[in-house]
């Protein structure tokens, strides 16, 4: 066994169920006994929040838990094997070859001879980032500082990480890339219209010409909650947060950012509050540089890289600046330059773009999240103006409020025809209606009008009002031709993490996934990577296209990774 090494919480984070068939009991009894001794803990029934689910095999697993289960829980599945050689080796070994049901064999979808089938053997999977991501900002942030390692480096690593995230998060493919969820955020702030950002959906399965009754009048009460666990370690989640939008926002470095807001997926979920260090040694997200900082804020209550920030008047001045819409790392960064320090001296700054002065106008208003009963509200009046105009046309409000969130940031609203014509010109014609009736009231950024040769897609973001109130709210727009729809849907209801495993996945298997489709790549003569836009995987509903990529279909509600 573990030899002299302290093993005492080599399982922890582990909520495990044993399925019994095929086992004689008293070996089952030794494994059950051993991964409660070592921090894991066992569970009679199978639910979310299980993170291992140990059988004997396949068909013992699959008599268990039924086919469509199955597929919900392949990614969790393992042998027993798994529990007797993490005792062995005296750490956790990775799972990989454990697994019950692994994609390779099982994948239908999207795989054929010239592309991985397999999604997790493959040392391709360090190498399929999203675009962009590959040499940016490498070096930015004082290296060696410390544990945060080069991308080459944290290759390695990467990989157990991300097997143990797919485990950590209950069995949804979890293959992270660095890209910094806040940067994403921020790209799409400055690109405004131009958006390549991957988006979201709604009721489904493709019943978009029904624009009323759609699945997100779903009652937070019913099977539409989001899986929100309790979160028992706060302490350390809410600085880890503040630190995760200093480096996004402010600093610009994603890489820091990510790793906070991963060690967060983690903490947050947690089944116990964590009282010493040693219960977070060996967890996914967890490596040194970050059980130090959690042992500190045991300790201490606090952090004092968050204190060094908080009074650091450069990363105060940037941070705020970030949090205005429109203005992304590098323009808060100039802004500072220039000698502003706070929001009131940015008010006679005259490089600010228009969307830029409304976001600091109402920068108050639109950092007040939303509440769920008034976004509905306001779903069905622009739903009854937007029947005035094109009848059949289906809008849905899409994002946090789709995923069934109790209040939101802000509204994504998609929008198709399914008579594949109606959607053209639609937009301009229901952004004049709302301004009419003063419920648009700021525009941010108008792409209209858009032909089918630049990617057919017509958006508005800008501000809107309560009816009666002057508090404003941002709201978006997003007019997919019907083909698209799926992908728009799905890109648009988020979340972003499930967009970056969606995106990664279909990387994966050779293809490149965006909110316009789902398409091949190929390799040019020199090697490069090219996209073929003209063959894009026909999907006609959201369901279709998680069935295409293999990955296991989750309802809106279910999206809150
Ligand atoms: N970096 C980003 C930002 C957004 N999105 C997608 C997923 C989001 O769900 C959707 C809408 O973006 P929002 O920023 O509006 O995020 P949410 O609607 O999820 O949350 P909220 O508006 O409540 O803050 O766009 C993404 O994939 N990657
Ligand atoms: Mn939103």
């Amino acid at each position: 066994m573990g030899g002299e090494a302290d093993t005492s919480s080599l399982f922890s984070g582990v909520i495990a169920v044993f399925l019994d068939k095929g086992i004689h009991h008293r070996r089952l009894q030794i494994w059950k006994d051993k991964l409660q001794q070592k921090g894991g803990v066992i569970r009679q029934h199978i639910n979310r929040t299980i993170t291992h689910i140990f059988a004997v095999d396949v068909k013992h697993l699959a008599e268990r838990v039924g086919p469509d289960r199955l597929k919900k829980f392949r990614f969790v599945a393992f042998r027993y094997e798994w529990i007797e050689d993490c005792l062995k080796a005296g750490s956790r070994v990775l799972p990989e070859n454990y697994l019950l049901l692994s994609p390779r064999k099982e994948e239908p979808a999207l795989s054929d001879e010239s592309t991985p089938s397999s999604i997790i053997s493959e040392d391709d999977i360090h190498y399929v980032l999203p675009p962009g991501v590959k040499s940016k900002r490498k070096s930015a942030g004082g290296k060696g500082e410390d544990d945060f390692e080069s991308d080459e480096d944290s290759h390695k690593r990467r990989k157990a990480e991300d097997w143990m995230d797919i485990i950590q998060r209950g069995g949804k493919l979890g293959i992270v890339g660095p890209k910094g969820i806040t940067s994403d955020v921020n790209e799409r702030k400055e690109l405004g219209s131009q958006s390549q950002v991957v988006l979201g959906e709604n009721a489904d399965e493709g019943a978009p010409s029904s624009p009323g009754g759609n699945l997100i009048e779903l009652s937070p009460n019913q099977s539409s909650h989001p899986y929100t666990p309790p979160n028992l370690n706060k302490n350390i989640t809410a600085i880890f947060d503040e630190l995760k939008n200093i480096y996004g926002d402010a600093l610009g470095d994603d890489r820091r950012s990510f790793s906070y807001y991963k060690a967060n997926s983690v903490v947050e979920k947690l089944p116990f509050k964590i009282t010493s260090v040693d219960q977070v040694k060996g967890l996914p997200a967890i490596g040194k540089s970050m059980q130090d900082q959690i042992a500190e804020i045991i300790k201490t209550g606090k952090s004092s890289r968050l204190e060094h920030f908080r009074q650091d008047e450069k990363v105060k001045a940037i941070s705020q600046f970030g949090s205005v819409w429109g203005i992304g790392p590098s323009t808060a960064q100039k802004l500072y330059d220039k000698g502003h320090r706070t929001l009131e001296d940015l008010e006679n700054e005259e490089s600010l773009t228009s969307a830029q002065r409304f976001g600091l106008k109402f920068h108050e208003d639109i950092n007040k999240r939303i509440p769920r009963p008034e976004v509905a509200e306001m779903e069905r009046l622009v739903q009854k103006y937007a029947e005035s105009i094109t009848s059949g046309i289906s809008v849905l409000c899409g994002g946090s409020y789709r995923r069934g969130k109790e209040t939101v940031g802000d509204m994504d609203f998609v929008v198709t025809h399914p008579d594949g014509k109606s959607h053209a010109g639609f937009l301009r014609q229901l952004v004049h209606k709302l301004k009419e009736i003063d419920f648009l009231t700021e525009d941010l950024t108008v792409g209209m009008d858009h032909k089918l040769e630049e990617r057919g897609v017509d958006t508005y973001f800008g501000l809107c009002k309560y009816p009666g109130r002057e508090q404003r709210h941002r709201i978006d727009f997003k007019v997919y031709p019907i083909e698209k729809y799926p992908f728009g849907l799905i890109a648009w209801t988020g979340n972003d993490v499930l967009n970056r495993r969606l995106r990664l996945l279909a990387e994966a298997k050779g293809y490149k996934l965006d909110d316009h489709g789902l398409f091949p790549v190929m390799h040019d003569a020199s090697g490069e990577k090219v996209m073929d836009r003209s063959s894009g995987v026909p999907c006609k509903t959201e369901k279709e296209v998680f069935d295409k990529l293999g990955f296991p279909w989750l309802e809106p509600n279910e999206r809150n990774l």
